[in-house]
């Protein structure tokens, strides 16, 4: 079998290395604050392709200065890449641990090279903070990654890489240099170095199909909901009530009903003229709060703008609603206690036992109810009656 030539190799795994740092950096622009970790990406990706340009001055420069700050580089890389993932999970960077495994992998090549020459003992010795490095990056991705593809995919490439440099190291310790010398013709060898050189370009890929599936779950969140006080907004809303009808309408035989309180605060202009805009803000960030407080897991509260807010509450009665409506007015009545601009509300009550009935009626039935608890004199609930 042909050879392939380490040298091409190493240039190819340059390139490539170059390429997607700078893809990363790029993409770094695109993505909000919120992911973190790409920047390392890129950073770690730079690092390797100063590695792989040290491996190359091989022949040119003495190995005693080349071998140990390629290799440095290489672990150093790596290593920028845990740091990324850990950061991309909101976990803190471990930088005294990486410097621990730079410094490992510095003190077993000079003692290889320059003590004891040993090319077997050096791949060995190289292999335990690649592989340490490795397999941090799989725990990672196994405990805090989404069950989606991309992580799949993401972490099926670390899989291998953990894999193999850990079989590398073995064989290394067991039979010596034949097997794991790239220079050496020989299947484990070449596929060591093919995989070797793809390997930082895949990682990389993996690790953006991770951000973007972590770009398309913000993007979904935000468009459902509202900025200013993090709850549901009419499009949010309307895709959990599609979701809790379609419930409804599957156990039809059950005789379910939803409910719906439409919450409007009273003289909410009052409030804005007489301590601002930016109180009044903060008013209906509290009073969103609260009102999730008093609410069950199963609950889907929204805000359709202004100072009217939604609740949908699933398997409820009318009885049941009023009770939560109820509890909903005492809480802002206890609320706000010398912080904030106290305020009331008034909640219109709507109750739905027909799944195929849209969502528009429910909601004009329980704005009819709302309306009537503020004709009646505010901070009162009012349930709607179909007309006699
Ligand atoms: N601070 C703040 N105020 C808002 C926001 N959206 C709407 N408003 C204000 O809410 C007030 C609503 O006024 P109205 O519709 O007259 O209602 P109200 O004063 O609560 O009176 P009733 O509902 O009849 O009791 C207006 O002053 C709006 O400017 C917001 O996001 N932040």
């Amino acid at each position: 079998m042909k050879l392939l030539d380490p040298f091409s190799v190493v240039l190819m795994a340059a390139l490539m290395c170059a390429v997607m740092s700078a893809v990363l950096f790029g993409a770094r622009r695109g993505f909000p604050a919120e992911v973190r970790g790409l920047t390392y990406w890129g950073a770690a990706l730079a690092v390797q392709v100063f590695s792989a340009f040290c491996f190359a001055l091989r022949g040119t420069l003495p190995d005693v200065l080349v071998l140990p700050v390629a290799n440095v580089l290489f672990v150093f890389g790596n290593g920028l890449c845990v740091i990324g993932l850990r950061r991309f999970y909101g976990l803190a960077p471990r930088w005294p641990m990486l410097g621990g495994a730079c410094g490992f992998a510095l003190v077993g090549m000079l003692y290889y090279l320059v003590v004891e020459p040993d090319y077997a003992a050096r791949v060995a010795w190289m292999s335990v903070p690649i592989t340490l490095i490795s397999g941090a990056q799989l725990v990672l991705v196994l405990r805090h990654g989404r069950r989606k593809l991309a992580t799949l995919f993401f972490g099926s490439l670390i899989a291998v890489n953990t894999v193999l440099v850990t079989v590398r190291g073995v064989v290394a310790l067991t039979h010596g240099a034949a097997l794991v010398d790239v220079t050496r013709p020989g299947l484990f060898q070449g596929f060591y170095l093919a995989v070797t050189a793809l390997q930082p370009a895949l990682l990389a890929v993996g690790f953006l199909m991770v951000a973007y599936e972590r770009l398309r779950l913000i993007l979904e969140r935000r468009s459902a909901s509202d900025p200013l006080t993090g709850v549901l907004n009419r499009r949010g809303f309307g895709d959990a009530y599609a979701r809790e009808v379609a419930r409804m309408a599957r156990m039809r035989q059950h005789a379910r009903t939803l409910a719906l309180l439409s919450v409007d605060l009273d003289h909410f202009k009052m409030i804005n003229d007489r301590f601002g805009h930016a109180e009044g803000d903060r008013v209906l960030v509290s009073v969103a709060q609260m009102v999730g407080s008093a609410l069950r897991e199963s609950d889907v509260l929204a805000r359709f703008g202004g100072e009217e807010f939604i609740v949908l509450l699933p398997d409820t009665d009318g009885k049941r609603a009023i009770g939560v409506a109820q509890r909903v007015q005492r809480l802002l009545r206890e609320a706000h206690a010398g912080e904030l601009p106290s305020c009331t509300a008034s909640i219109g009550v709507a109750v739905q036992t027909d799944p195929e009935e849209p969502l528009d009626a429910l909601l004009s039935r329980a704005d009819e109810a709302l309306y009537r608890a503020k004709e009646n004199g505010r901070n009162r609930i009012e349930t709607w009656q179909a007309a006699a």
